[in-house]
C-alpha cells in the first residue's frame, strides 16, 4: 500500500548500484530556489501554479479534448527508452557513402498514432506487452479546450525565471505520457529545463556535468549523442570502470512538483512501477547568451569544448575510427 502522505512507496524505485544524494525541495516562494537556479543546482519547486490549468489531465479529459490529430508515440520492446537522432543515423561522408562502421539499430520505433489508439493500449497494456511512450509538441493541432489550459498555465512564473537567469528563449513544450514503469535512460540536453509534473510519480536521478568521465556518452556522431552508453540496470564495469565513482542526486516528483533539470545535467527519468500512467510538460528553454567567459572554465563549458573537438575532427578525418589514433598519439606520453 503507497504511503498515503507520499504517493508511492520505496518498492516502486527500480534498484541500482548506485548512492544518490536528495535534490532539495523548496517552496516556490523560497528564495534559495533561485540561488540554485542561479548555481546551475537542480531543484524541486513545491506549490507553484505553473501547470495547476492542466491538473484535470487524466486520459479521459484528453481523450475528450486532444482532437484526433495524429500523436508522437515511441515503441518499446522493454522498459527503456533510449533517444536516438534520426538524422545521425544514415552517416553520410562527404562523397555521401554510408560512414563506415555506423550500424546503428534503433531501440525504439516511432509511429504516429490517435489518441484513442494509444489510451486504448495504455488502458490494455499488461506486463510483458510492448510499451508505448507519447512525446508530443504542445501545439495548435490539439484541441480548444487544451489550448485554452495551456494558455492559462502561470506563465509569470516561468517568464520570470527565464529572465532573471537569463535563459534563452522558450523552445518547446514536449506534452509526455508515459505507461507505468518506463524509462528514459540517461542522457543530457544542451537546454534549461523546467518539468512540470501532471499526473502520477517520477524518479528522477540527476547527475552534474562534471561527471562526463563516470557516465561515458556515445560519440557525438552517433545517433545515441548525449545518452550514456552505460545500461544502469546491468553496468559493464570493464568497459565503464568509472561508472562505479559516479555521485548523483535523486527526488520523485508528483502533480504540482516542477524539477529544474539545469542545462547539461545528466538524467535519468523512471515512471515509478505501479503506479499507473504518468503525463509531464516540459518546458526547454536555450542556454542563453555565454556573456564573458571566465576561467577556469565550468564542467559544462568543458563539454561543450569537447562537443566541438569531435564534430571538427570527425570533419577532418571523415573515418570516425581515425579518431581515437589520432587523440592518443596527441595525449600519451606528451600530456600524460
Ligand atoms: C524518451 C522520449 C520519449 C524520447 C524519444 C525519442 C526522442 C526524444 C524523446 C524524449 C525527449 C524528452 C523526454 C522527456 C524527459 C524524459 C522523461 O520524462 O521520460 C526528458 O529527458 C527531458 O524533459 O529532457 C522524453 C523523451
Ligand atoms: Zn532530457
Amino acid at each position: 500500500m503507497a504511503n498515503e502522505k507520499k504517493g508511492w512507496d520505496p518498492n516502486q524505485l527500480r534498484k541500482y548500484d548506485l548512492n544518490l544524494e536528495q535534490i532539495p525541495r523548496l517552496d516556490y516562494g523560497d528564495p534559495r530556489v533561485d540561488e540554485l537556479i542561479a548555481e546551475n543546482k537542480p531543484v524541486v519547486i513545491t506549490g507553484s501554479k505553473l501547470v495547476k490549468s492542466a491538473e484535470k489531465w487524466d486520459i479521459d479529459y484528453l481523450e475528450q479534448h486532444m482532437g484526433n490529430g495524429d500523436f508522437t508515440v515511441f515503441l518499446s520492446r522493454n522498459h527503456k527508452f533510449k533517444y536516438y537522432d534520426e538524422k545521425k543515423m544514415a552517416q553520410k561522408s562527404q562523397n555521401g557513402e554510408n560512414v563506415k562502421g555506423v550500424e546503428f539499430s534503433p531501440p525504439t520505433k516511432k509511429i504516429d498514432m490517435k489518441l484513442p489508439e494509444f489510451i486504448k493500449r495504455l488502458r490494455e497494456w499488461k506486463r510483458g506487452d510492448e510499451r508505448l511512450y507519447l512525446q508530443q509538441g504542445l501545439n495548435n493541432t490539439v484541441g480548444p479546450a487544451i489550448v485554452h489550459d495551456f494558455v492559462h498555465f502561470d506563465w509569470d512564473f516561468c517568464n520570470s525565471k527565464q529572465a532573471k537567469h537569463h535563459w534563452g528563449p522558450l523552445t518547446s513544450n514536449l506534452l509526455l505520457i508515459a505507461m507505468e514503469g518506463n524509462v528514459t535512460p540517461c542522457h543530457y540536453d544542451e537546454q534549461q529545463n523546467l518539468f512540470a509534473q501532471i499526473r502520477g510519480y517520477k524518479r528522477c536521478i540527476l547527475f552534474p556535468p562534471d561527471q562526463f568521465d563516470c557516465l561515458y556518452p556515445h560519440p557525438v556522431h552517433h545517433p545515441h549523442d548525449r545518452q550514456s552508453m552505460v545500461d544502469f540496470d546491468r553496468p559493464d564495469y570493464n568497459r565503464f570502470p568509472k561508472f562505479k565513482e559516479a555521485r548523483g542526486c535523486e527526488t520523485v516528483i508528483g502533480p504540482g512538483d516542477i524539477l529544474y533539470i539545469p542545462i547539461y545535467w545528466w538524467h535519468h527519468i523512471e515512471s515509478l512501477m505501479r503506479g499507473g500512467y504518468t503525463v509531464t510538460v516540459n518546458f526547454w528553454y536555450k542556454g542563453g547568451p555565454n556573456t564573458s567567459i571566465t576561467y577556469p572554465l565550468k564542467a559544462h563549458q568543458k563539454v561543450a569544448v569537447m562537443r566541438n573537438i569531435e564534430k571538427m575532427l570527425l570533419e577532418v578525418l571523415q573515418d570516425p575510427k581515425e579518431i581515437p589514433p589520432l587523440l592518443r598519439a596527441m595525449v600519451l606520453g606528451r600530456y600524460t
